[in-house]
């Protein structure tokens, strides 16, 4: 049914050989030959933690889908228990100044491509969905999740702040109070928890499960004409869109600010070995 492949994550562009990254692929892609829906899977192991290859692939796999029309379009991961942890740390902690700036604008991009893409997206969330990870499933039009996991924006919890359009696209999921609630929490939702709040929509028992509910949610739409569909999700969409893309300069400098901030660097070289600890 899906063909693997079939439509070819483009390897990396000039500008990131420059800084001497191999291009592997972090991204596959299946096709569906009968619905023409597409799986779009991150298997950067062991995490899926977004890097500039990660993101710069996710960004061109689905600007490839938009050029081909795809139906519809599945995110999911290769791990068993994490869709994605997020943002990698590594790329923020004791930074080359032009990679990380390159970062972020990557992130930038990838966010304005997938939540405003014109085809139905949806997360089949089979893992833990931290900060970054969260801001890729609601970025998508629904969510399915498998239990046993979680999801949230945690960025308080690690004393940054999240950007005003995490921000945005968590109160046009789950609404202003619930979003106030979760973000100053940085609070992580179980599946349970998440479903209750809205920030998913269905809860699945396995993976295959969770894609054949996402093929359900986007085969809704073979009935609907597809302009107005598109026309409709951005009338909802592009305001905050917009507004990333005329201050795309200046989130990246308030990012740059923060990153580059002494107790921000202290704040990540401790939170890195946190994690390495929890492991011994
Ligand atoms: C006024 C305007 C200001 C604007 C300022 C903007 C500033 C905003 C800046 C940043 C925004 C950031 C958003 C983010 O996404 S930050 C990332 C947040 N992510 C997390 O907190 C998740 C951390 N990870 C975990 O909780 C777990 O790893 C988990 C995902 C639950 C998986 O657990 P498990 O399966 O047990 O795996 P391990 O913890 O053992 O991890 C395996 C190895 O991976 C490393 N790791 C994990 N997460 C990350 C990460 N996000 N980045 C880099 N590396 C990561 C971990 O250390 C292990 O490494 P090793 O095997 O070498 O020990």
């Amino acid at each position: 049914m899906y063909s693997r492949t079939m439509l070819k994550v483009r390897t990396l562009s000039n500008n990131l050989k420059m800084y001497g990254s191999t291009s592997s692929n972090f991204v596959n892609v299946s096709v569906n030959d009968k619905s023409g829906v597409a799986i779009v899977t991150m298997q950067r192991e062991p995490v899926n933690s977004l890097n500039l290859e990660l993101i710069t692939q996710l960004k061109t796999a689905l600007s490839d889908l938009e050029r081909n029309k795809c139906r519809g379009m599945i995110l999911t991961s290769a791990s068993k228990s994490v869709f994605s942890a997020g943002l990698d740390i590594m790329e923020m902690y004791k930074p080359n100044q032009e990679r990380v700036r390159n970062f972020w604008l990557s992130l930038q991009d990838l966010w304005m491509t997938l939540y405003g893409c014109s085809y139905p997206s949806v997360a089949a969330i089979n893992g833990h969905s931290p900060a970054g990870g969260c801001l890729l499933s609601m970025s998508c039009e629904y969510r399915i999740m498998l239990p046993n996991f979680t999801i949230g924006l945690n960025e308080t919890k690690l004393g940054i702040i999240a950007p005003s359009w995490f921000v945005a696209t968590m109160k046009n999921t789950i609404g202003f109070r619930k979003a106030e609630m979760a973000l100053t929490l940085g609070f992580l939702f179980t599946t349970e928890e998440a479903l209750k709040v809205g920030l998913i929509d269905e809860v699945a028992s396995s993976k295959e499960d969770a894609i054949a509910k996402a093929d359900k949610f986007i085969g809704q739409f073979a009935k609907i004409p597809p302009q107005p569909r598109t026309i409709s999700k951005l009338m909802l969409r592009s305001k905050d869109i917009e507004t990333l893309r005329k201050t795309k300069e200046q989130d990246l400098q308030a990012f740059l600010q923060v990153v580059n901030d002494p107790k921000t660097q202290k704040g990540l070289e401790l939170y890195l070995e946190s994690l390495k600890q929890r492991k011994a």
